[in-house]
C-alpha cells in the first residue's frame, strides 16, 4: 500500500535532487526541466496579505523572516515531514545538511542569511531556491513554495524593476500545470481587487489547481462577513475555498504559541454564527490537510507520465553523451592508455588506406607504375649519346694517346655520365611516395571519429607522423642514391663480354678494323652505352619501388607513431591533459548532459523504490 509520505516523500527527494543539481524550472531551454513535471505547491499572495501567517500555522512554528519591505527574495521550497507524537521537531536545510535545527529563530535567521548569500544585500530577487525541510508530529505531509509577496511599489532600495521582478518569478512558478496554487487574499479586501486571485485566474481560467484562501477573517467589519467568497458565490473555483484566522500583530508581539493560535482558529469557527456551519472546513489545520491530501493524488496521477519522461529523458541524455564521447580520466595512467587508444584508432585507419581497405594505398603503385616508369624513359640520353658528345668524352678521355681497341675510359665515362640522370627521377618516386603519404595521415585523422574532440592531440598526431615520414624520405634516398651509385662503381662485366661477338657476329669485321674513328665506331659505341643503360633502367625501375617500399611504406606501416610513443610516455599528467584538450563548449555541453543524467537517475531510483499500489 502506497502512504501519503511514502508519495509526497518521494517527489520532496527528486525535488532536492533537482535543486542540487541545477535543475529549478525555467532554464535555457537546452533540457527538459524535471522539477517542472512535479507537482507542487505554490504560495501566493499580495504584501501582508497573510501568506507568511499561514504558512507557519500550517507548521505550528514561527520560522519565517519578518520585516518590512520584500522579505522573501527567494522561493522557499517547505518540506513538511510528519513524525512519531511525542518525536523532537527540528528543521534542516539542504544547503547545510549536516546541520539539525531545533531552534526555530536560528531557522528564520539562516532563510535570512542565505537568502543574502545569493542576492546580496541588494535586496534583489533570485530564483535558487532554500530548501527547508521540517521534521514534526504537528505537521502533515506536504511540500510548499513560498514565492515573494506580489507588490505594487518598490521600497527603500530596492530597485524598481523589483515589482515586475517579482511577478515574473512567481509567474514562472503558477503557469506551470503541474503547480497547485493556493491564493492568499485577506477577507478585508475586495475580492476583485486580490492580487493572488487575479494571476491565477490568469493562468488557471477553469480554477482546476487553485485553491483559495480568504485571511483575517477576524478583521472584517462589524455586520459584514465573507460568506458570498467561502461559499462561491464572489468568485467560484473548482475546490472550496478555505478561511483562516491567523494571530493578529497584536498576538505576534505578545508571541503567541501557534499551537495556543491553531486553538483559539478552531474555537473561532466553532463559535462564530457566521461560519459555525462550515466550521468542519475551516482553519489552517483543515487547509493542511486538504492539501496534502489533494498533493498526494495529483502525484499519483503523475507519476507515470514523469516516469516515461525520466525515462525518456535518460535515453535521450544516454545517447548524446556517446555522441560526445566519455569524460576524459584525470589520472595520468588513464589519460596515457586514452591517448594511446586514441592513437590504435588512428593508425588501424591509416593502415586500411594503405592495404586497401580504403581508398588511396593505390596512389602508391601509381608512382611506381606510371610517373617512374615515364620519367625514366625522358631522361635525355639521346643528346647525352649523340655521335658528338660521344666522339667529345671519349677523345676526351683518351687523352694524348687515342685508344687502341676499345675505348676502356670513354665507356666508363658516358655510362657514368648516364648514370648520373638516374638520380633525378629516383628520388622524385621517393618524394611522390612521401606526398601520398602525407595526405593519407591527413585523411586517416579526418576519419578518425574518436580523435574529433580532441584538436590538440590531432595536430600532434600529425605532426608526430609528419616527422616519422621525413625520416623514412632520408633514409629512403639514401637508399635509392646507393642503389644507383651501386650501378656505377662496378658495371655488368657479361655484358662487355659478350659485345665483340655481337659486334663480330653483325658487323664487317674489316671494315671496323680499318678505321676505328669513323662516325660509325662512335655510333657503335653509343648503342652500346644505350643498350648499356637500358637494362640499368630496367634493373632500376624495378629495385627503387623495393626500396622505397622497403623505406617509407613498410616503415609507415610498423612504426609511424613509435617515436611519437616513446615521447608521451615521458609526460607528465599535465602535459597528457593539453593533449587531451576538448573545445571547452564540448566539455560543458557534457558536464551539464552528466549532471542531468545523475539527476534522472536518481529520480528513476527513487521511483522505483517506491512500492505503488495497484
Ligand atoms: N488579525 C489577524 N491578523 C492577521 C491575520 N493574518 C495576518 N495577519 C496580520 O497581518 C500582518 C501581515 O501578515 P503576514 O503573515 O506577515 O503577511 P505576508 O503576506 O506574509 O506579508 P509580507 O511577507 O509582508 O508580504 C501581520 O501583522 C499579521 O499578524 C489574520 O487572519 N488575522
Amino acid at each position: 500500500m502506497t502512504t501519503m509520505e511514502s508519495l509526497i516523500g518521494l517527489v520532496n527527494r527528486i525535488q532536492r535532487a533537482c535543486t542540487v543539481l541545477g535543475d529549478y524550472g525555467g532554464g535555457d531551454g537546452a533540457f527538459s526541466s524535471l522539477w517542472e513535471a512535479l507537482p507542487s505547491v505554490a504560495v501566493v499572495g499580495g504584501q501582508s496579505s497573510g501568506k507568511s501567517s499561514v504558512l507557519e500555522s500550517i507548521v505550528g512554528r514561527d520560522f519565517l523572516p519578518r520585516g518590512s519591505g520584500i522579505v522573501t527574495r527567494r522561493p522557499l521550497v517547505l518540506q513538511l515531514h510528519k513524525t512519531e507524537e511525542g518525536a523532537p521537531e527540528y528543521a534542516e536545510f539542504l544547503h547545510l545538511p549536516k546541520r539539525r535545527f531545533t531552534d526555530f529563530s536560528a531557522v528564520r535567521k539562516e532563510i535570512q542569511d542565505e537568502t543574502d548569500r545569493v542576492t546580496g544585500k541588494t535586496k534583489q530577487i533570485s530564483p535558487i531556491p532554500i530548501h527547508l525541510s521540517i521534521y514534526s508530529p504537528n505537521v502533515v505531509n506536504l511540500t510548499l513554495i513560498d514565492l515573494p509577496g506580489l507588490t505594487k511599489v518598490a521600497v527603500e532600495g530596492q530597485p524598481e524593476s523589483i515589482v515586475q521582478d517579482i511577478e515574473t518569478m512567481v509567474r514562472s512558478y503558477v503557469e506551470k500545470p503541474n503547480c497547485i496554487i493556493l491564493a492568499i487574499t485577506p477577507a478585508n479586501q475586495d475580492i476583485a481587487t486580490s492580487d493572488a486571485i487575479k494571476l491565477a485566474r490568469e493562468v488557471d481560467p477553469t480554477g482546476d489547481r487553485t485553491f483559495g484562501v480568504l485571511t483575517k477573517l477576524d478583521l472584517m467589519d462589524r455586520g459584514t462577513n465573507a460568506l458570498d467568497v467561502l461559499e462561491g458565490r464572489a468568485y467560484r473555483l473548482v475546490h472550496p475555498w478555505v478561511g483562516i484566522v491567523n494571530r493578529s500583530q497584536a498576538d505576534i508581539n505578545r508571541n503567541v504559541d501557534m499551537i495556543v493560535a491553531r486553538r483559539k482558529e478552531r474555537e473561532y469557527f466553532a463559535t462564530s454564527t457566521d461560519y459555525g456551519h462550515l466550521a468542519s472546513k475551516m482553519g489552517s489545520e483543515y487547509l493542511a490537510k486538504l492539501l496534502s491530501k489533494h498533493l498526494e493524488s495529483v502525484i499519483r496521477a503523475r507519476i507515470p507520465s514523469i516516469t516515461s519522461l525520466i525515462n525518456k529523458s535518460i535515453d535521450e541524455l544516454e545517447s548524446e553523451l556517446d555522441h560526445l564521447g566519455r569524460p576524459i580520466a584525470v589520472d595520468a595512467g588513464a589519460q596515457l592508455y586514452m591517448i594511446l587508444e586514441l592513437c590504435r584508432a588512428f593508425d588501424k585507419i591509416f593502415k586500411e588506406h594503405l592495404d586497401g581497405g580504403r581508398p588511396g594505398g593505390d596512389r602508391i603503385y601509381g608512382v611506381f607504375d606510371n610517373q617512374l616508369p615515364a620519367a625514366l624513359r625522358k631522361l635525355p640520353f639521346d643528346r647525352h649519346l649523340s655521335v658528338q658528345n660521344v666522339r667529345k668524352v671519349v677523345s676526351e678521355a683518351d687523352g694524348y694517346q687515342p685508344h687502341l681497341i676499345a675505348p676502356e675510359q670513354g665507356y666508363r665515362r658516358l655510362i657514368e655520365g648516364s648514370l648520373n640522370y638516374f638520380r633525378g627521377p629516383s628520388e622524385a618516386s621517393v618524394d611522390a611516395v612521401h606526398f601520398v603519404l602525407k595526405e593519407l595521415v591527413r585523411k586517416s585523422i579526418a576519419e578518425t571519429q574518436e580523435l574529433k574532440r580532441f584538436p590538440s592531440l590531432q595536430a600532434e598526431i600529425a605532426a608526430a607522423a609528419g616527422q616519422a615520414l621525413e625520416k623514412f624520405r632520408e633514409d629512403s634516398k639514401k637508399t635509392i642514391i646507393r642503389l644507383v651509385d651501386m650501378e656505377s662503381s662496378y658495371l655488368t662485366v657479361d655484358f662487355f663480354r659478350r659485345l665483340p661477338q655481337e659486334v663480330e657476329k653483325g658487323g664487317n669485321q674489316s671494315a671496323s678494323n680499318v678505321d676505328r674513328y669513323t662516325e660509325g665506331h662512335f655510333r657503335r659505341i653509343a648503342s652500346n652505352v644505350s643498350s648499356y643503360i637500358g637494362m640499368v633502367s630496367e634493373t632500376l625501375r624495378s629495385t627503387i619501388p623495393k626500396a622505397v617500399v622497403h623505406c617509407q611504406v613498410r616503415e609507415a606501416k610498423h612504426s609511424l607513431l613509435n617515436h611519437f610513443y616513446t615521447q608521451i610516455g615521458k609526460k607528465e599528467a599535465k602535459q597528457l591533459g593539453q593533449l587531451l584538450d576538448e573545445d571547452p563548449a564540448l566539455m560543458e555541453r557534457r558536464q551539464q548532459c552528466a549532471k542531468r543524467l545523475e539527476l534522472y537517475k536518481s529520480a528513476r531510483d527513487e521511483i522505483d523504490s517506491v512500492s505503488w499500489a495497484r
